[in-house]
């Protein structure tokens, strides 16, 4: 199975804290990765690592390796904005910039230079029907974007994700600001576009990390402790703190 982005032996200290102690991970092409454990244990950190966007705290330091089809996204020159059209990110709050639907998802076009009217429409309209959530805009394209609920926002922070077609999309707990009926419609929205997007997600939910991923990266304390599938890691979990953890015992 071909492995679209890897962590090799990834470290990261907050100044003195160490937060991350050596994470090894690969992501697999058009699957979705659920990264989960207990509060505090770096998940966030983790998977802002994937888009370096720790770049910006004081007094960070990283190492290791993450690779981006082959390439360190650390060491090349592979510059942010390049980086964030192949690595998208969605937020745990929606966060749609004050202005129209339109202009969210055609936001990272024009960021990377598409000029192309046709072709931004095109984009929008594809991307808005990726997300699901065309037929709730159609007619309002030019209502602003943050005038809509909360589950219509972050479908409409999807859309803008996808819009620059990338190759990841990482999602930082995407339902858990949201009523129920919203979050099963973004869980169905994530599992019919898996066919075309590799997803990292990081969710306390476990149940849904067991209804829409394919793999479980299970991290406490800094430290991966197991991933495997989906199945096999709730199923039969090789080490007895998984275990414990998967059954509600702590965290
Ligand atoms: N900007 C920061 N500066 C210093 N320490 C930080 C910073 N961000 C996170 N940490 C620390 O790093 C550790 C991991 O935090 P992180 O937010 O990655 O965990 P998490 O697993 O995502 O937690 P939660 O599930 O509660 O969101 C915690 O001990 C946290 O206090």
């Amino acid at each position: 199975m071909k492995n679209v982005m890897e962590a090799q032996n990834v470290k990261l200290s907050y100044g003195k804290y160490e937060a991350l102690h050596g994470i090894t991970l690969k992501f697999p092409a058009q699957k979705l990765t659920a990264l989960i454990g207990p509060s505090g244990c770096g998940k966030s950190t983790f998977l802002r690592c994937l888009n370096r966007m720790n770049d910006d705290i004081d007094n960070i330091k990283i190492s290791g390796k993450i690779l981006l089809e082959d390439k360190d996204i650390y060491h090349t020159h592979l510059d942010l904005v390049s980086l964030r059209k192949k690595v998208g990110m969605v937020f745990q709050q929606p966060t749609p910039f004050p202005f129209s639907v339109f202009d969210n998802v055609a936001y990272g076009l024009r960021v990377a230079g598409v000029k192309d009217k046709t072709v931004i429409e095109q984009r929008v309209e594809e991307s808005l029907k990726q997300a699901a959530i065309w037929e709730e805009t159609k007619d309002n394209l030019q209502r602003n974007a943050q005038e809509f609920s909360g589950g219509q926002q972050q479908r409409i922070c999807i859309a803008r994700a996808l819009a620059v077609r990338p190759e990841v999309v990482l999602l930082d707990e995407p339902t858990s600001a949201l009523d129920p009926i919203s979050s099963a419609e973004i869980e169905e929205t994530l599992m019919g576009l898996k066919k075309k997007y590799t997803f990292i997600m990081v969710t306390h939910n476990l149940q849904q990390a067991s209804r829409v991923s394919d793999q479980v990266a299970f991290l406490m304390n800094g430290e991966l402790i197991e991933s495997g599938s989906t199945e096999a890691m709730f199923l039969a979990p090789k080490k007895e703190i998984t275990s414990n953890y998967l059954n509600g015992r702590f965290g």
